[in-house]
């Protein structure tokens, strides 16, 4: 619904779409500048992003620069999500690497376009990972998958120490060398389709954080759960696909492969949730020490942390030094065990409590600095104390800022202050959504949304109030059109985080001001007329530490939290706003309890000045 006139709508944002159904047939024979003419034969492979032939030479060219007879030769359509902005982002990536990268990867030798494909010309490998697992998968040894695991970090270090991430770490992008030469038993990566920096080329910083919920980008069984909630990728991501990736080779299958995880539209959301529900012990079950030491270590990298490959690389030396092992991968990097070999300290035992199987209940409350003032604070209040508190409290002149429901004692809680600036104030409930009549009507009478909460009734509280924001938030916009100060409003109730809808209404100067949830619905509030130049979502399984500290350290700060409650892996997801304002930064502390804070927590902050602008419970 739209202050100017608009529909109730409901949301829906889906995930990537998968490359072109109706693309016409890949060409019978190819020929790159002064390339051989090679014939296409047997398909290789199929992705995401194309489809990779093994090509024969026909006619072989005096200036051949592969010396060999076959090659793999891999066709991208020119509309590929894969080659936006012109060529493939994988050719982008080697171009940039260049010849002496040190990095096992396919050796590029032809690319261009023929007719409608971008063509790449390569070094035909052998088996993918994924390939003899097929087979034999339960008889794979684990001192082959720890060769493995050893060959893998030591790729992934060469190709961080680059600058760049892959992106898409999972079995079928590892390959043996080709069948009868000598690196048939060596490594190689490939794909770097959806490579990406880490680190700024000109000055060598590392990129910065970001979240972007509704954009994943990867392979949703290996992708690591940073990449699902659409965080900006860095060196972890690669780091937790490889730990999946190593308990896929031992178990055959990961905990949140099935059927009923990858129904429906959005696959992705459910198996991060999955995800983010098993324990690293789960995931690890039955594998040896090193995979469940190595599991853990990558769960907790920060964003930016430098990631310890000889640590890791040391954990597998354990299983390889005992049984050495040569088949099915050739370990250069074993050999160096004694270089490699990084010493076991105690202390750099993670600390952090990665995932979290049981179900917690959090309260975030959020303290702006504010000069001295009145504020009163209410909890465990049922509809009808609800209503006996707001009352009293408008009769007394103060009025309700934040309004929350607590879903584990199923009763409400309220802030509301006297120094709000605002001169009237109403509210009204309604289920299932938001009421659209009554809306409207406060609107025309110069009202606006101020605060809403939803409870597990699918009952949403929507407060309107009228007259200038002390807190700043609604300073309204000068309407050309009506000649007078104005605030403009938008709001809608999703199924999920309309995080389209929010970057939508984000391009017209519409901005987050509230936000709820009520059984498994999104209510969303934005408007135009705030002093916010800027914006940005944090959503997360448990509350967004890492993600609010980032923003806060890039001029954010927190101006609406909510949390749904999720019955289906039983946790909750944490999500929260933060703006920033033209004006000097805000001064904020957070508070996360068990309970609705306590009377001296809540009196310490108002002693130094610190009131509640902002509350939730999941
Ligand atoms: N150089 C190569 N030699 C032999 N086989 C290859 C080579 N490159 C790719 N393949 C095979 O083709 C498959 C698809 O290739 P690639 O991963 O590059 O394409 P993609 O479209 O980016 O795939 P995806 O979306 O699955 O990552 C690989 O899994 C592998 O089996």
């Amino acid at each position: 619904m739209d202050q100017s006139g608009g529909a109730s709508c409901k949301g829906d944002e889906g995930h990537r779409s998968e490359n072109q159904s109706d693309a016409p047939p890949i060409p019978e024979q190819v020929q790159i500048d002064d390339s051989p003419v090679y014939r296409i034969k047997r398909k290789l492979g199929k992705g995401g992003f194309g489809e990779v032939y093994v090509g024969r030479a026909i006619s072989p060219s005096s200036s051949d620069q592969t010396g060999a007879e076959k090659v793999a030769i891999k066709f991208e359509h020119k509309d590929s999500e894969g080659c936006e902005g012109g060529i493939p982002n994988e050719w982008k990536v080697y171009d940039d690497l260049g010849e002496s990268h040190g990095i096992p990867l396919p050796q590029v030798y032809y690319k261009g376009q023929q007719g409608y494909y971008y063509v790449m010309v390569m070094d035909l490998l052998g088996a993918s990972l994924q390939d003899p697992l097929v087979d034999d998968l339960p008889t794979l040894p684990l001192e082959a998958i720890a060769c493995i695991a050893v060959e893998a970090i030591s790729i992934l270090e060469k190709l961080h120490s680059r600058g760049y991430i892959h992106g898409d770490i999972k079995p079928g992008n590892f390959l043996l060398g080709p069948p009868g030469t000598p690196a048939e038993k060596r490594l190689f990566m490939t794909d770097l389709g959806l490579a990406t920096r880490w680190r700024d080329p000109s000055t060598g910083s590392h990129v910065k954080y970001n979240q972007t919920p509704e954009d994943f980008r990867g392979t949703i069984l290996f992708a690591s759960v940073h990449a699902h909630l659409g965080r900006t990728s860095s060196r972890r991501n690669d780091l937790e696909s490889l730990a999946y990736m190593l308990v896929y080779l031992i178990h055959g299958r990961l905990p949140w492969q099935g059927h009923q995880f990858f129904q429906g539209e959005d696959t992705s959301f459910p198996v991060c949730k999955r995800k983010m529900a098993t324990l690293p012990e789960t995931l690890c079950d039955s594998c040896p020490g090193p995979y469940l030491q190595f599991t853990t270590f990558v769960l907790s990298l920060k964003f930016n942390e430098e990631p310890n490959y000889a640590r890791y690389i040391s954990l597998f030396h354990q299983i390889i030094g005992q049984n050495p092992y040569v088949w099915p991968v050739h370990t250069d990097v074993a050999q160096e065990v004694p270089c490699k070999r990084a010493r076991l300290n105690d202390d750099d035992e993670p600390s952090k409590k990665i995932r979290m199987e049981s179900k917690l209940t959090q309260w975030i409350s959020v303290y702006d600095v504010h000069p001295p003032m009145k504020q009163r604070y209410c909890s465990n209040l049922d509809y009808v104390d609800l209503i006996l508190h707001i009352e009293k409290g408008h009769a007394e002149g103060m009025y309700l800022t934040s309004v929350t429901y607590s879903f584990s004692s199923k009763s409400w809680a309220i802030i509301m202050d006297d120094s709000t600036g605002y001169t009237a104030q109403t509210y009204a409930f309604s289920c299932a959504s938001l009421p659209e009549e009554w809306i409207k009507k406060q609107w025309s009478d110069s009202f606006y949304i101020t605060a809403v909460a939803g409870a597990d009734d699918d009952r949403f509280l929507v407060v309107m109030s009228k007259g200038q924001s002390m807190n700043g938030c609604f300073i309204g916009f000068f309407d050309e059109h009506l000649g007078t100060w104005n605030v403009r409003q938008s709001c809608c109730v999703f199924h999920i985080l309309p995080f389209k809808w929010i970057k939508k209404k984000w391009a017209e100067g519409l901005y987050v001001t509230a936000i709820a949830t009520s059984g498994r619905q999104w209510a969303v509030v934005s408007t135009k007329g705030t002093r916010f130049t800027d914006q940005a979502v944090e959503l997360d399984f448990q509350y967004p530490t890492e993600g609010i500290h980032e923003r806060l350290k890039q001029g954010y700060y927190i101006t609406s939290v909510a949390t749904n409650p999720d019955e289906y892996s039983r946790r909750s997801t944490s999500r929260s706003t933060s703006k920033r304002r033209c004006r000097a930064s805000v001064e904020q502390e957070m508070l996360q309890t068990s309970n609705f804070p306590d009377d001296s927590e809540i009196k310490e902050k108002w002693a130094r000045n610190y009131y509640i602008s902002s509350l939730c419970c999941g």
